[in-house]
């Protein structure tokens, strides 16, 4: 049962990581590598806090939440696998369950309820992340940092001015997970054009939220000649409202966690394959970035071993891809100046 289990995680994280290019996957002479998952206990925690359990690049996992850490990180710490767990419950144990981390993944902070944008997480989650950076600047510098907390488009830029503050702010190593945009673009394009969803590839750039995600279905593989644009608009759409659909399906319980939590793993595994020094690890994420005019902007990036090697272009784009490029980089520039401001001002 068990090898059945985690052949079968390897398996789909292998095949939902195969995004673009050759994969390395083996726990064969991995090294160490320490993970922390802050925010561990939330709908998103806990079930990536089972994914990368269940991933032998992970060496060490360090679960830290404000509440419900022990419980989870004993159930998690009960799976016959390689990484060892230990759950952080206060902040006053922060700076320990963060020490030595290569890679912190960081879903802390409150999702959105029916009727409310990403935006109005803000206030909160702000917070959170500022607090969170601070000790990530002062106890494990130079980790690669994995953002799922949203609003994104304002939680990374956040974090890169409070590491700015700190003197430890890498480019290279800080990230937005936009792993899920890929993921549903994947699914509904699948489901559209009639092709196996593992074998599909779509591109999500910009950012994180509504129009910001800007899925380019003109570069999807395999090529399918019998999509409308219209049916392109549609795809278009619901990709970009893939979250709403889920805070309203969800009917005030939250917002999309274990899809996320699958994205995560994903994203997770890149970095730490990358780090590794494995070959062509290419995922969309939001970095810093020179693609457009703005400071921060999502598109693929080659992961190495020091975290971002490569940041891509955006190819060519179809007419409709170029007006939904223009159309979003107003909502996104505020939202990051949002973001820088918030962090230069606390
Ligand atoms: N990037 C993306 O694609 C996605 C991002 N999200 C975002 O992820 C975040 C978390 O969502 P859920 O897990 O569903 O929320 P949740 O409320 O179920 O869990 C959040 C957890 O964070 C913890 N927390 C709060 N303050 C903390 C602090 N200072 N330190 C450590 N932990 C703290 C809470 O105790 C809770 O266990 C939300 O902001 C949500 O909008 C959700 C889905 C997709
Ligand atoms: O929609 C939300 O609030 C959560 C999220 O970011 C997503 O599911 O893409």
């Amino acid at each position: 049962m068990r090898s059945f289990l985690v052949r079968s995680v390897e398996s789909a994280l292998r095949r939902g990581g195969a995004s673009y290019g050759r994969r390395l996957f083996s726990s064969d002479a991995a090294p160490e590598r320490k993970v922390a998952i802050l925010g561990a206990a939330g709908g998103i925690g806990q079930p990536l806090a089972l994914l990368m359990k269940l991933n032998p690049l992970v060496s060490s996992l360090s679960l830290y939440d404000i509440a419900g850490t022990p419980g989870v990180a004993a159930d998690v710490s009960h799976i016959n696998t390689r990484a060892q767990v230990a759950g952080y419950a206060c902040e006053d144990q922060l700076g320990t369950a963060l020490e030595g981390s290569d890679v912190v993944i960081i879903p802390a902070g409150v999702p959105r309820k029916p009727g409310m944008t990403r935006d109005d997480l803000f206030k909160i989650n702000a917070g959170i992340v500022k607090s969170l950076c601070t000790a990530i600047a002062k106890y494990c510098p130079n980790a690669v940092v994995n953002m799922i907390s949203n609003p994104v488009n304002s939680t990374v830029p956040i974090a890169s001015e409070v590491f700015k503050k700190a003197g430890t702010y890498d480019e290279k190593k800080l990230f937005g997970v936009t792993t899920l945009d890929v993921v549903r673009a994947k699914t509904f394009y699948a489901g559209k054009a009639k092709v196996p969803v593992a074998d599909v590839n779509v591109p999500v750039v910009g950012g994180h939220a509504g129009i910001t995600i800007l899925p380019l279905f003109s570069q999807a593989t395999p090529v399918s000649n019998d999509l409308s644009h219209e049916d392109i608009k549609a795809l278009t759409k619901r990709t970009q409202d893939g979250g709403t659909e889920v805070v309203e399906a969800k009917a005030g319980k939250g917002s999309a966690t274990l899809s996320m939590a699958y994205a995560g793993a994903i994203f997770a595994d890149a970095c730490l394959k990358g780090l590794n020094g494995a070959p062509d690890i290419v995922e969309c994420s939001f970095v810093q970035s020179s693609v457009t005019e703005l400071p921060f902007f999502a598109s693929k990036v080659k992961l190495g071993k020091n975290g971002v090697e490569e940041v891509f272009g955006l190819g060519s784009l179809s007419d409709y891809e170029k007006e939904g490029l223009e159309n979003l980089k107003p909502e996104l520039k505020a939202s990051i100046e949002k973001g820088i401001k918030f962090a230069q001002e606390n």
